[in-house]
């Protein structure tokens, strides 16, 4: 689905915009751990004096992602140019060399080992070159995990119009990816401060702003990396907030502990399956004998998260923006619209996951993992953040049919830098 919408036009009709509005336009790619996708974002510049607005976005996606090639970086690469050959047409060939494109990836490629993830980087960068787009220094590269989180936090606050203005009521993000997880906030208060670890408190610059803002990246804390933890399918010594120690492939396709079968009283009693990820196949099933449902299996994934997440007692009281998989597993469920989304609290989530683990089998049709997956979302949010029961979270996909994405910040970052705006 594409998108070139002008959201503002109720503000401006188009027969009042005046004739030398310029346009122009950024390319960014999310490369992450299941999938790649594109943003091409398009800017209109009214009048030399004002900044340029964000006009809309054409967004396309593929599975898997890039570090599902560690093993064939070209055919990696080769996902890269199909997407890049929408903007070869959605962008005009005179901006061609205007536009810069830029991609950035995330948990997938930070588990792979240096020499396969820069055998990736490499082959895409020569994608880059080959197209008739501005390649700027640094272009392809692995994203640091506290950028994730600011840029997603710039994005949200951006589109809900907190960053302009003089009364700013930011709201805190909350992303949840397969591989890695981010939380980030505007601390208010002191204490705050004064009591999270130094590299959890970021200053990042932005529309003529200096934002101090909490955040961090919990390795190893998505969705997917939390299954694989629950299934004790990881070898968690050492595992701490900042690395989890992946079993990375090294041929084409390794099978985990000589096929071993990890059980879960997450998963339906009867199933037997194999699963892929990050170019390792693992063989999990439900306890055949032993127990199901919510009970043991919030036990199992509360072993995950107790004591692995730094707990800012100032988030406890506030609401946040959520997305990623807090908003597919929450609109899998019917929480929430999947068009819509909608306002939730952290409790539903929980009455969810006792439903649908103490009915296994009549859910476990759309995903095995429904359970697992609900639970873990239940313990990271109270067990793991510390929030309560009660908090907000405002699920969210899209802000005036943009998506919310770290991509939008990232973008705003990278103009910045070249000094085409902002
Ligand atoms: O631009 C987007 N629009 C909608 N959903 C997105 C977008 N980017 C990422 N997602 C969501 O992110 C989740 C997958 O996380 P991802 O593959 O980015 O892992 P990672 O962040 O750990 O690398 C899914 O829920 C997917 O729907
Ligand atoms: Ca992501």
């Amino acid at each position: 689905h594409s998108n070139r919408e002008m959201w503002f036009q109720d503000l401006f009709p188009p027969n009042m915009c005046p004739i030398n509005a310029k346009t122009f336009y950024g390319i960014m790619f999310d490369a992450g751990s299941t999938g790649t996708r594109i943003h091409i974002y398009t800017f209109v510049q009214k009048s030399p004096e004002i900044l340029p607005e964000l006009e809309g976005e054409i967004f396309e996606s593929v599975k898997p992602g890039l570090s599902a090639y560690a093993d064939q970086p070209e055919k990696g690469a080769e996902s890269v140019k199909r997407l890049l050959d929408m903007a070869v047409d959605a962008v005009p060939p005179h901006l061609w060399k205007k536009t810069p494109v830029v991609l950035k990836a995330t948990a997938g490629l930070r588990l792979l080992s240096e020499e396969k993830a820069q055998a990736l980087l490499s082959e895409v960068k020569e994608v880059f070159e080959k197209s008739p787009f501005l390649v700027p220094e640094d272009s392809v590269s692995i994203m640091d995990g506290s950028y994730e989180g600011i840029l997603a936090w710039i994005t949200v606050n951006f589109l809900t119009g907190q960053l302009s203005g003089q009364n700013q009521h930011t709201t805190g993000t909350l992303d949840l990816g397969g591989a890695s997880t981010q939380i980030t906030f505007l601390p208010r208060f002191e204490e705050t401060l004064k009591e999270s670890p130094r590299d959890f408190l970021t200053s990042f610059e932005m529309f003529n702003s200096t934002y101090k803002l909490y955040t961090h990246s919990y390795l190893g804390f998505g969705l997917k990396a939390a299954r694989l933890a629950t299934l004790g399918a990881l070898n968690t010594e050492g595992m701490s907030c900042e690395k989890a120690a992946f079993p990375v492939s090294t041929s084409n396709e390794t099978e985990v502990a000589d096929g071993q079968m990890f059980r879960s009283s997450c998963l339906p009693k009867q199933l037997e399956a194999e699963w892929h990820f990050g170019g390792v196949k693992y063989r999990y099933g439900g306890n055949k004998e032993g127990e199901t449902g919510f009970k043991p299996c919030y036990l199992e994934v509360l072993k995950v998260v107790k004591g692995k997440l730094h707990q800012p007692d100032e988030i406890r009281g506030s609401s946040f923006y959520a997305f990623s998989y807090y908003y597919d597993r929450a609109a899998d469920t019917n929480l929430i619209d999947y068009e819509q989304g909608g306002v939730l609290e952290v409790r539903d989530f929980e009455r969810k996951a006792k439903e649908v683990c103490d009915n296994m089998e009549r859910f476990s049709s759309a995903s095995p993992f429904l359970c697992m997956d609900l639970t873990y979302i239940t313990a990271l949010l109270k067990e793991g953040f510390g929030f309560r029961d009660n908090t907000l979270l405002q699920l969210t996909k899209k802000v005036n049919n943009i998506e919310t994405s770290w991509t939008l910040g990232a973008t705003f970052h990278l103009l910045q830098s070249l000094g085409i705006t902002y």
